[in-house]
């Protein structure tokens, strides 16, 4: 069921156009990773969403709920890049100020210090938290009111591996309670563990990663056949560009796979499988940025 609306989002900074007529749909339990090169528009289009940038034209929606209603922000929290916690403050002072703001009782509290297992050092000031700790502390105050989607803008940054693990687990664990994510992000691979919505934003423009797109990419096809040094003998015959990887063949994936499976069982190889390689996600954002050079 759709979520969040986003319809025509246009957004220039003086004279340039940083958001060009931006439109998608999200929908419950989606997580959506946004990927781009620097200054692709990737904050912009967060903030965009979240009304905290006034834009050309184009509206946001959340279970109908315009993003010029505050009501919009019981259900769609944000964490920005930048940490805004306050030094001197406890874990705990940040959660009765936003509780406060939302007059949402004790119990609230205890509740989000619960789920995202903080109460250790929730009374602590947050000048001693650790990266993971503050990324922690955010999520719970993102989730005090109980939103549907959180919008994140690069919450992998400075974060060790042990940290990227539990951030990685506590999306995860969200996201089981039906809480749909934006996950703005440089690190591709952390993207792949959480997701296979990935989207692309270049020059203010969104490009969902489509199949078409793929398509095109030059993957490859793995064959397997029952005897390696068979395979390499009579392959020594085929006209059709290879490599032999073991008892494999591997073909390009421009070239008619039929033609090689054609030839194959024309010499009597037996064949065990035939897989086409998917290339991964740093492949195909090169790949992507190829294509969009042309
Ligand atoms: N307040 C601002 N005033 C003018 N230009 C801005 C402002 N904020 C961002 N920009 C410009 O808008 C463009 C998009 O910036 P944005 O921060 O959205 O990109 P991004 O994809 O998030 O980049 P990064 O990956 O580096 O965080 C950039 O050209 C940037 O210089």
């Amino acid at each position: 069921m759709s979520l969040l609306q986003v319809n025509q989002l246009r957004k220039k900074y003086g004279n340039l156009l940083i958001l060009q007529d931006i439109s998608f749909d999200i929908n419950e339990g989606d997580i959506v990773g946004l990927v781009g090169p620097n200054g692709a528009g990737k904050s912009t289009l967060l903030r965009s969403i979240l009304a905290i940038e006034e834009v050309e034209s184009g509206s946001v929606k959340v279970k109908n709920i315009s993003n010029q209603n505050s009501d919009f922000y019981k259900f769609v929290s944000f964490i920005p890049s930048d940490n805004y916690l306050y030094m001197q403050l406890t874990g705990y002072d940040h959660l009765a100020f936003v509780a406060n703001i939302y007059q949402l009782g004790k119990s609230a509290i205890e509740e989000v210090i619960d789920q995202i297992g903080i109460s250790t050092y929730v009374d602590e000031p947050v000048k001693s938290y650790s990266y993971g700790m503050r990324q922690h502390l955010l999520i719970a105050l993102s989730i005090l009111t109980k939103p549907s989607i959180i919008l994140m803008d690069e919450p992998f940054n400075g974060l060790d591996p042990t940290s990227t693990i539990e951030l990685k687990e506590l999306i995860r664990k969200l996201h089981a309670q039906r809480i749909s994510f934006i996950i703005s992000t440089h690190n591709l691979d952390i993207l792949e563990d959480l997701t296979k919505t990935i989207w692309f934003i270049r020059d203010g423009m969104l490009f969902k990663d489509d199949i078409k797109l793929e398509m095109k990419h030059p993957y490859q096809i793995e064959v397997k056949v029952t005897d390696g040094t068979i395979l390499e003998n009579l392959l020594t015959d085929c006209q059709l560009p290879h490599q032999i990887s073991e008892n494999r063949v591997i073909t390009d994936h421009n070239y008619d796979v039929g033609k090689y499976l054609e030839w194959l069982l024309m010499n009597k190889v037996q064949i065990q499988s035939v897989n086409p390689i998917k290339p991964n996600l740093e492949e195909r954002y090169k790949h992507f940025y190829e294509v969009l050079k042309k």
